[in-house]
């Protein structure tokens, strides 16, 4: 008896066979993560669970503190927000995830910002060990030797707002509108730069190198979308799939060098410079005992830029936004400082700068609205596991929180999205506590900003020389309106009185225009 001719296999078979074989792999992925993923049982988006292509999304369009805050009121204080992912919206997991004693180190994506980044480090010990070395550059003693500089740059700035040459026609000498999202990154970039290289792009006095502004912007804007992700970093995908923002970025890697380049030739002149590069260069990598390379000292310089330039940018504008609309803090803030420094060469950092209680209480106000680092920061829980309010949540597992929803806790901050500087001001000592635990612009813990009182001294000394030389206001007409929200923004982009911001890492934000008049001071 003969064989059975074999019958031919058709490539069409065998292409069916395969997308039998994919959609089979995708559907049981799919039903894996939805039914016995560890966080299976956390409610939150469909599209979320099954991709992280979901938080991806609303990076890139730039609207992630608002959509966890629609998924926080839609699913509760527990939300899956990616397959691995979960956000926790109690002070209590708050404090959980970011503050000291549980093991929950930095996420994977953070990997990105490279090897010897203290950004981006993971490892605890080796991160305890090169914080000694960056926290040198802004601790109290520090701060006094940068202080001149800071005033310096401020000085500059104030006399860019005053400047009489742009007087508005028949306005009785107050000037023309200024965007001052500009202008205070055009500031906290020069100031960033002078202290930590003792050069800068001379971006106030100088419309040369302004694109740096956009190039940090869109730096910081590709970083909170490869948060998102590790693949994105790990398969280098971020220039296939946004290509036209990656020319910025190599944009500001070539200012970057070129600041660091104008750096070293001035030490070459001058060996004796203090600043915070000078403490980069000089200290040993606690990992190998050798100076640190000329990448690690590279990462490190660009990531102060990009940390001290935009949120304290952001922070500045979103103050003069508040207080430009609000007659009575403004009047406070006003009287208490003229008050305390009756000219601007009398203004210092200090105990009398720190004890203008308003002044304070209208920079924390601006913060709690308008919080400038405002994706969730991403942490791995380690092995084995961690109790994150109340719920214990297996190793492996990335878990945040949104800090814009954590400042808006309406039974904490009642009318949350009201600016009222008194929160700061008025409260029995209890209330001001638990005001304080919830409030956390700088994050908390281990991995708190490094910068954070150089932060507040910038803000406080520039907020207090502005309102010492001048009065300011919001223009007339539809200018006035640059930067709130309005109809037709988007969800919970209404409210005229709330600056709106576009949550890439760091907040991206336009306005508000302000028009300044110097004041006659003998
Ligand atoms: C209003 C101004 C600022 C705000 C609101 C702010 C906020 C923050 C926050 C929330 C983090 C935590 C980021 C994370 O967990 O991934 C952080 C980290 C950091 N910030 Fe700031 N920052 C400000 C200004 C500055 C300035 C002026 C500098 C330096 C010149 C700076 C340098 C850093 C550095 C180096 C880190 C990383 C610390 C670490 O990973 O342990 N920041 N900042």
């Amino acid at each position: 008896m003969g064989s059975l001719p074999m019958a031919a296999i058709q490539p069409q078979q065998v292409v069916l066979s395969l997308l039998t074989v994919g959609v089979l792999s995708l559907l049981s992925f799919a039903v894996y993560r939805l039914t016995f993923h560890p966080l299976a049982k956390y409610p939150g988006p469909v599209l979320a669970k099954l991709t992280s292509f979901y938080k991806v999304y609303h990076a890139y369009i730039g609207d992630m503190h608002l959509d966890v805050e629609r998924c926080h009121k839609k699913y509760g204080p527990f939300v899956r927000y990616g397959p691995d992912n979960l956000l926790v919206n109690t002070v209590e997991g708050f404090h959980d995830i970011y503050g000291t004693g549980k093991k929950i180190k930095k996420g994977p994506s953070y990997v990105m910002h490279g090897p010897g980044n203290l950004i981006g480090v993971r490892d605890k010990k080796y991160f305890a060990r090169l914080k000694r070395i960056f926290s040198q550059g802004f601790s109290d003693s520090a701060l006094r030797d940068h202080e001149p500089k800071v005033r310096k740059q401020i000085d500059i700035f104030c006399n860019r707002m005053e400047d009489e040459q742009a007087l508005e026609k028949g306005s009785s000498g107050w000037t023309l509108a200024k965007n001052m999202s500009k202008w205070c990154n055009y500031l906290t970039t020069d100031v960033v730069n002078m202290v930590v290289f003792s050069t800068s792009w001379d971006l106030l006095t100088s419309p040369k190198n302004r694109g740096v502004s956009e190039s940090l912007a869109t730096a910081v804007r590709m970083v909170g979308i490869t948060h998102q992700t590790r693949w994105l970093y790990q398969f280098k995908l971020g220039p296939v799939l946004f290509p036209h923002l990656i020319g910025s970025i190599l944009g500001l890697r070539k200012h970057t060098l070129s600041i660091l380049g104008e750096s070293k030739k001035a030490r070459e002149e001058n060996p004796d410079i203090k600043d915070v590069f000078a403490q980069f260069i000089n200290a040993e990598d606690p990992a190998t005992g050798t100076v640190l390379s000329a990448d690690t000292v590279r990462l490190n310089s660009g990531t102060l830029i990009i940390a001290g330039s935009d949120t304290t940018s952001s922070s500045l504008a979103g103050t003069f936004f508040y207080l430009a609309r609000d007659p009575e803090a403004y009047a406070k803030v006003v009287n208490e400082v003229r008050s305390t420094f009756p000219t601007p060469a009398s203004i210092r950092a200090g105990a009398e700068l720190n004890s203008c209680v308003y002044l304070r209480g209208a920079i924390n106000e601006a913060l709690r609205m308008s919080p400038v680092v405002i994706q969730p920061l991403w942490r791995e829980v380690e092995s084995p596991g961690a109790s994150i309010g109340g719920q214990f949540i297996p190793a492996g597992m990335v878990v945040g929180s949104g800090i814009y929803s954590l400042h808006h806790d309406p039974v904490v901050f009642p009318d949350p999205y009201r600016y009222d500087i008194e929160r700061w001001v008025v409260g029995t000592p209890e209330e001001m506590k638990t005001r304080q635990h919830h409030f956390a612009p700088f994050s908390v813990g281990p991995r708190q900003c490094l910068a954070k009182n150089f932060a507040m001294m910038e803000m406080l000394l520039t907020m207090a020389n502005v309102v010492t030389r001048m009065d300011f206001k919001l223009p007339e007409g539809d200018a006035a309106k640059v930067g709130g929200g309005g109809k037709g923004q988007g969800w919970a982009r209404e409210r005229e009185g709330e600056f709106q911001m576009k949550s890439w890492f760091t907040s991206h934000v336009n306005g508000p225009m302000i028009t300044f008049k110097k004041r006659q001071l003998e």
